[in-house]
Formats: C-alpha cells, sequence, structure tokens
C-alpha cells in the first residue's frame, strides 16, 4: 500500500566557496531558505528544516509557500532524489515524479531509445514497455522524428517525448511541481487530460503550485512552507486562504 512518513527530515546544501563576507551578507537576504554559517568558509543552506508528513492513499497534498520556501526540495525528498541530511523518510510504492522530466535525456539518442531509457529508470519490465510504446510514440505525434536522434528536435518536441514516458504508467504517487503547460494548445490540452487521468489514479498525489485555483480543483488537504519549515496545515482553502 502507498504511503509516505517522514520524520523530523532537514535537508540542507553546504556551500563551500561562499567565504566572501558581500556574498554571505548577500545570501542572508534571499527570499527563501534558511542560513546557517557557523563554519568558517561553509554557508549552509537549510531548505528543509525538521519535517514531519504522513500521507496515506486518497491524500492529495497541496504545497504552498513563496519561492524558496522548501516545496521543490521536499518534492524531491519524496521522489527520492535527495536523501535527507538527518531525519527519515519512507516511501513505499511506485514512484512517478513530474519535476525536471527533460533531465538525463541522451541528446545522440533517438525519442525511441530515451522513451526506453527512462521506462527503465521509471521500473517499467521490458514487457510492461512493449505494451506502452506505440501508445507512448503516439501521444508524442512526432512521425518519423521518433526515430531520429533528439539533437535534432526542438525544445517543444523534447517535452513531448519526456512528458508522454513520465506520464505512461500508473503511479501509486505522483509527485507534480506546478502543472506547465507542455507545447502548443492542442498538445497542452491533450496533456492536461493525460495528467487529469493519472491524477484520479494514484493512490496519493502531492502537488506543488501557486494557483489557488489549482490546488483547490485538485487536493484534499494542504501544507504551507517558509524558510523550510511546514507553518500551517489544513484543508485547502484554510491554508491557502491563510
Ligand atoms: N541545490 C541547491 N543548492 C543550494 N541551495 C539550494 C539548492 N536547492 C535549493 N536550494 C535552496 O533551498 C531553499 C528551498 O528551495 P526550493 O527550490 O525547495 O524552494 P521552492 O519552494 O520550490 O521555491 P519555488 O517556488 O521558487 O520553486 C532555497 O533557499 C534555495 O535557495
Amino acid at each position: 500500500m502507498a504511503s509516505i512518513a517522514l520524520r523530523d527530515v532537514c535537508v540542507e546544501f553546504p556551500i563551500y566557496n561562499a567565504a566572501g563576507r558581500s556574498l554571505r551578507r548577500g545570501l542572508l537576504r534571499t527570499v527563501g531558505g534558511g542560513l546557517d554559517g557557523a563554519d568558517a568558509g561553509v554557508v549552509r543552506v537549510q531548505a528543509l528544516r525538521n519535517v514531519d508528513l504522513a500521507l496515506a492513499p486518497g491524500d492529495r497534498l497541496a504545497l504552498v509557500g513563496h519561492n524558496g520556501a522548501g516545496k521543490s526540495t521536499l518534492l524531491r525528498v519524496l521522489s527520492g532524489a535527495y536523501e535527507p541530511s538527518s531525519g527519515e523518510a519512507a516511501i513505499t510504492g511506485r514512484v512517478a515524479s513530474l519535476l525536471d522530466i527533460t533531465l538525463g535525456m541522451d541528446e545522440d539518442l533517438t525519442g525511441r531509445e530515451n522513451i526506453a531509457l527512462r521506462a527503465a529508470f521509471a521500473g517499467l519490465t521490458r514487457r510492461e514497455l512493449a505494451e506502452r510504446m506505440d501508445e507512448i510514440a503516439e501521444f508524442c505525434e512526432l512521425g518519423a522524428f521518433l526515430d531520429l536522434p533528439m539533437r535534432t528536435y526542438s525544445s517543444g518536441m523534447a517535452l513531448r517525448v519526456a512528458f508522454a514516458v513520465s506520464t505512461a504508467l500508473t503511479p501509486d504517487i505522483l509527485l507534480i511541481d506546478e502543472l506547465i503547460a507542455v507545447g502548443d494548445a492542442g498538445f497542452a490540452a491533450k496533456a492536461r487530460a493525460r495528467i487529469e487521468s493519472l491524477m484520479d489514479r494514484t493512490a496519493i498525489l502531492v502537488l506543488a503550485s501557486h494557483s489557488a485555483e489549482i490546488l483547490e480543483s485538485y487536493c484534499n488537504k494542504a501544507i504551507r512552507m517558509e524558510g523550510g519549515r511546514v507553518v500551517a496545515a489544513g484543508t485547502v482553502r484554510e491554508v491557502v486562504g491563510g
């Protein structure tokens, strides 16, 4: 069964070449996170501080907070991309994350080869991939381009491939950092429908967004982050409005 349990999770990024006073002062004025400059020459950005979170099937969590509050860092901990610097993160279930979706695509491989590579990373078996390849290829609407190296693609074409494969499998846990429009108007409508269907089918959804309207339509609970901490939790209306 899908579940997320974070206990006292902290994530910090040590920055080793930030000894200069002006840089340090500059960093201290930044919008989010938190800084601990205790060690000589090392500034530590505290991206998450003592975060506790428990989610079960049926939970659709909205992540709210200003730029730099820690939302993306939290999503990356949930995706397994970041290990907590301290505390514990226990994530059970197959995770699909729509974060940095084009990251790791190899420009020298064809779109089809990149799909196979990404599918393998996402945990699809060869058989699952074989069953889904035609549908993924069709969804991209790239015709013969799918068998050309991705360096011949426009950025929108690369995004179509990344999006199609990232959304090809029903996950237990779905992580989304802003619902971005993918491609031109026609493709964007098709992409939104595909994400909505995925959101309906996943057991747990975590969605970070700056849009109250989007969060209210898709989520049933919310947390607000500030300086890497969870500062409020409740219904979407309470947290987004507060
Ligand atoms: N790789 C990194 N190295 C150093 N600091 C980082 C790194 N990633 C994030 N941070 C810092 O951690 C803090 C939280 O950043 P994060 O990206 O999680 O915020 P966010 O809430 O997602 O913001 P946004 O709404 O702008 O996407 C910020 O202060 C940011 O500068």
